[in-house]
């Protein structure tokens, strides 16, 4: 069952970049086989086929969810090329660059903060201990001045596109997760409209008027009638199906400028900026309408779903909940009254 679940799961965008990654190493390394060859220098080019050989199995290591296997190849292939490079035509050949792009696929790629730093530490030991081993050695196998400038850039320019690839990703990947974030703090899952605390924010950002004037706006607390009846009769994933086509009747039926949410259980809240008491009252007459004269036959039903709506008016000097509290009480007016009505607010708060 574990195995199962693990093999239907969708791929981490990290394993996908990684296989990715080898894919694209293993084209280095091809290029590497040919260049090595032009250049006479055998023992280097079969390196490159072992690390192509290395990475294909990485790459089906990765492709069979054996994360592991896959990170421990690609670790001793980058390394141990890095090192061969160097110690055979020496530290301006640019080997070296590979092993920079370790550190942020480490700290991506780690679930732990401290192994991750222990892993960077230790690339960076090596990484000086290869430096200095070359401040003391002779290369192995020596090639032309010229040749090793080419074989510099050849490197360096791969390095470039593959930090450039890396940071795209990360950098992708992050705003996609921002987004993702956004949209779940400010919606409700169940209908996709907004939530009571994004509704707040919006309300109270449209209530605030720096210069101190009145402020043009109505609020409608709206509130399914009987729908614990839909509930105990139908099912409650029925009452959530209703909940779902009501709030699509809310934001077809409200304008442009109006927004939405759910404040509630059964409970949904609009706010009509540059709206008064009197459009208020006719926009959500309008509403009351579109839902009590949908087709709820469709969905098997005999009876309409309908809902009662207070309607209140920002006042001056007026805190957002005062406003509500209004609404609420035009609301339950409403109910009191009948049902699938609408109720303005007279009251004070
Ligand atoms: N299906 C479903 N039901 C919900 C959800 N949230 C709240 N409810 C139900 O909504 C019902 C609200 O019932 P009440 O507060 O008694 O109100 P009502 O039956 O609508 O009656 P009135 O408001 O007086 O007309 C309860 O049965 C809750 O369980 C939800 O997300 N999904």
């Amino acid at each position: 069952m574990e195995a199962r679940r693990r093999v239907d799961e969708p791929r981490s965008q990290f394993w996908l970049m990684s296989m990715r990654c080898c894919l694209m190493a293993g084209s280095v390394d091809v290029a590497f086989f040919f260049i090595f060859h032009y250049l006479g220098s055998p023992i280097l080019a079969w390196i490159n086929v072992l690390s192509v050989g290395m990475y294909v199995i990485a790459y089906w290591a990765l492709k069979h969810r054996h994360n592991r296997l896959a990170v421990l190849l690609i670790w001793v292939e980058v390394i141990v090329h890095a090192a061969l490079g160097t110690l055979l035509i020496g530290w301006d050949s640019g080997f070296y660059y590979y092993l920079l792009m370790f550190i942020p696929a480490l700290y991506a790629g780690n679930h732990s903060l401290r192994s991750a730093s222990i892993a960077v530490f230790a690339l960076w030991l090596f990484y000086v201990g290869l430096n200095t081993t070359m401040r003391f050695v002779e290369p192995i196998q020596p090639i032309a001045e010229s040749a090793l400038l080419g074989v510099y850039l050849f490197n360096l320019t791969c390095v470039f596109i593959m930090f450039s690839y890396l940071s795209l990703y990360y950098i992708t990947t992050v705003k996609k997760a921002h987004r993702i974030l956004g949209h779940m703090a400010t919606t409700d899952p169940l209908t996709h409209l907004f939530n009571r605390r994004h509704m707040i924010e919006l309300a109270e950002r449209d209530i605030t008027d720096d210069a101190g004037q009145t402020v043009n706006v109505a609020f409608l607390l709206m509130d399914i009638d009987y729908f614990k009846q839909f509930n105990d009769r139908y099912g409650h994933d029925f009452g959530d199906r209703v909940l779902c086509e009501i709030s699509q009747i809310l934001s077809a039926t409200l304008r442009e400028q109006d927004y939405v949410g759910r404040w509630g259980g059964e409970e949904f809240l609009a706010v009509l900026p540059h709206t008064d008491t009197q459009q208020a009252q006719l926009i959500a007459e309008r509403v009351r309408a579109a839902v009590a004269e949908h087709d709820w036959m469709q969905h098997g039903l005999t009876t309409p779903v309908t809902m009662s709506i207070g309607v209140s008016h920002h006042r001056r000097g007026e805190v957002l909940s005062d406003s509500i509290v209004r609404a609420d009480a035009a609301l339950y007016a409403g109910k009191d009254s009948g049902r699938n009505r609408v109720e303005v607010a007279t009251g004070g708060a």
